[in-house]
């Protein structure tokens, strides 16, 4: 045969050799680079278009498999002279997502992956495959790693760490995806922490600061998480300052390097972002009372999702006898390979189903524990150079790639109730409460105060008017008596007088005129005007009661709409009273002068009698 073709899921090689096609095929068509997941509820969400919906926390997860891109590096200077005459190892064929190995002139071996990037791929765009959706996922609450693995030189660094400087278009994923997260967040109520570390030797060493070389991995025992708690972590704000800390790092780590008298990188170098978000709870969150007419609004559920994009850039991974290493070189070398070979054999395992996976062989496996086999969207980009005579390299490269795509991961969201903000938000809407209810009672005190003295001034009024009009009365009463008693008596004197001059002084005069008695009559009128007195009197005293019970009233605060209605009653009462003394005041007023009338009738009957 001379050329490849697919037979019922399997490839056939140049050759004509059948060889099984490489990692999860049947994935390929359904599964594209980008992420499978939902979109999002997280708010304002700028870069959401293809991430997951929201897992209620303690979610079982969703599958995610490890998603793995190859990169091929253009023909360095180098290569350019020293290969001249050969033609490139590796053949790519992106738009069937297939990279061909060539293993002589007339044989190769084709893998497929998840994407295939050639010498020509813009920055822009292997980040856009490459870390994207993990960036995205990370922004939903997912755990995100984004991995380069590949030879020596062959762009591991160029591909995630490049700064970019003066050309924009030149930078790696690291700035890219910090760009993107903070475009997407907001910085009142998100944060985004770094920590910049390097493993080497089997140590982890602080980029950020170099002093701290000896960190240590701490497991959480329940979740199995794995943190650096010694590690140096600054909040980031902007981008200048995120790309100023990548400087740092890197200067650390080349300094590191340069110790060690060589360019490549010996270490791991492992750039941590933490993304803590607050997102808003479910249906109830919006649920409130005020319908109810209550001021109570039941706060929203809150929650707080924090999820960290690792982005790994390993060492190197050829062998340590093609590398030359001795002495402390070979020391380093083997540590890399065992570390790289640890990650390996994990991968291989975790391909595998197996029920044991090696995570505890190395640092660098137990650092990824959650990448590979967790809860994890993991992005793998292996690098590959042109040259045939690193044709083995890439050919181990190539095979890490393919075993990782097997890898199955559980992205988990991660999402937890954020019990400090619910706590806050129930203590400033208590405090909210609290003024609320001083105000309502501060605006019934002041309203009970009013009416209060509204009551005291009507009453005071009332009782003003009341004891003037019955003053009035009084006198007006008292007058019209004297001057009926003394028109009497100066009717009786002069009657007298009369009766003397005529010499008609009798016994007559004493006498009795049937049915009439002047001098009863006026003592009754008197009594009547006495028990009018008193009446008033007692109408006084009753005011004087009602007075000094009001006076007890506003003393003891208590102003209660009942007590407040009830001197309103007394009140009625006392003005009903007074209006009835009036009635009889005007009533004893007409006996006054029908006795008067009746007095002087009988005055003129006893003279006339005695005349006769
Ligand atoms: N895609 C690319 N296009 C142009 N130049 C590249 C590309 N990839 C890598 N290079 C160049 O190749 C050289 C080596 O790249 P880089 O340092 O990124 O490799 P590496 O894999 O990180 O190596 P090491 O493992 O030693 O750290 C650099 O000069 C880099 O600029």
């Amino acid at each position: 045969m001379a050329s490849t073709a697919y037979r019922n899921g399997t490839l056939q090689t140049q050759k004509g050799a059948v060889k099984p096609i490489t990692a999860t095929s049947s994935n390929f068509k359904s599964s594209s680079f980008k992420s499978r997941l939902n979109p999002s509820q997280s708010p304002g969400s700028a870069l959401r278009r293809s991430s997951p919906s929201s897992f209620a926390a303690g979610n079982d997860g969703v599958p995610g498999r490890v998603r793995v891109a190859v990169r091929l590096r253009p023909r360095n200077a180098e290569e350019l002279v020293a290969d001249a005459d050969f033609a490139d190892c590796v053949e790519l064929q992106p738009e069937l997502k297939r990279l061909k190995l060539r293993k002589n002139n007339w044989d190769s071996d084709t893998y497929e992956f998840d994407e295939v990037l050639t010498e020509f791929a813009s920055q822009k765009r292997v980040y856009e495959v490459v870390a994207k959706p993990v960036v995205e996922s990370v922004l939903d609450g997912y755990n995100g790693t984004v991995m380069a693995y590949g030879q020596t030189g062959t762009g591991k660094t160029f591909t995630l760490g490049r700064l970019g400087g003066e050309d924009t278009s030149c930078r790696g994923i690291m700035v890219r995806s910090m760009e993107d997260i903070l475009a997407d967040i907001s910085l009142e109520t998100d944060s985004v922490c770094v920590s910049y570390l390097q493993l080497y030797m089997e140590t982890i060493q602080d980029l950020l600061n170099p002093v701290n070389d000896n960190i240590s991995i701490v497991e959480d025992p329940k979740t199995g998480d794995v943190s650096l708690p010694g590690a140096t972590i600054v909040e980031i704000r902007d981008q200048q300052s995120f790309v100023e800390l990548l400087r740092l790092g890197e200067a650390h780590r080349i300094a590191a390097n340069t110790k060690l008298n060589t360019e490549s990188s010996r270490s791991h170098a492992i750039l941590m972002i933490h993304v803590k978000r607050s997102v808003v709870g479910g249906d109830e969150s919006l649920s409130s009372e005020t319908n109810n007419g209550s001021h109570l609004v039941k706060p929203s559920k809150p929650l707080v999702r924090r999820s960290k994009l690792v982005i790994v850039d390993l060492a190197g991974s050829e062998r340590v006898h093609k590398s030359g290493s001795e002495g402390h070189m070979l020391e380093e070398a083997k540590s890399i390979n065992l570390s790289l070979s640890a990650l390996g054999k994990c991968i291989n395992a975790l391909a595998e189903n197996s029920s044991h996976v090696p995570v505890r062989d190395s640092k660098l496996t137990r650092l990824l524990k959650d990448s590979f086999g967790g809860t994890a969207r993991t992005s793998l980009i292996v690098t590959v150079g042109p040259s045939p005579r690193h044709r083995g390299e890439t050919s181990t490269t190539i095979l890490f790639g393919q075993r990782a795509m097997k890898v199955e991961n559980m992205l988990k969201i991660k999402e937890e109730f954020d019990y400090k903000s619910l706590s806050r938000k129930l203590e400033i809407q208590l405090d909210k409460l609290i003024a609320e209810n001083e105000r309502q009672q501060k605006a019934f005190d002041d309203e009970v105060e009013r009416i209060n003295l509204e009551a005291q001034s009507r009453i005071s009024e009332v009782e003003r008017n009341f004891a003037d009009a019955l003053e009035k009365e009084k006198l007006k009463c008292q007058m019209e008596y004297m001057e009926s008693v003394k028109k009497l008596e100066e009717k009786m004197v002069l009657n007298q007088r009369k009766q003397e001059s005529n010499g008609f002084i009798s016994d007559r005069y004493n006498r009795e005129v049937p049915g009439v008695s002047v001098a009863e009559e006026v003592a009754e009128v008197r009594k009547l005007l006495q028990n009018e007195m008193y009446m008033r009197k007692a109408a006084e005293e009753e005011l004087n009661k009602l007075k000094s019970q009001f006076g007890k009233h506003i003393q003891s605060g208590s102003c209660e709409d009942k007590e407040t209605s009830r001197l309103h009653k007394m009140l009625q009462d006392e003005t009903h009273q007074k209006k009835k003394l009036e009635e009889e005041i005007v009533i004893l007023r007409s006996q006054l002068m029908q006795l008067t009338f009746e007095a002087e009738q009988v005055f003129d009957f006893v003279i006339l009698f005695m005349l006769a």
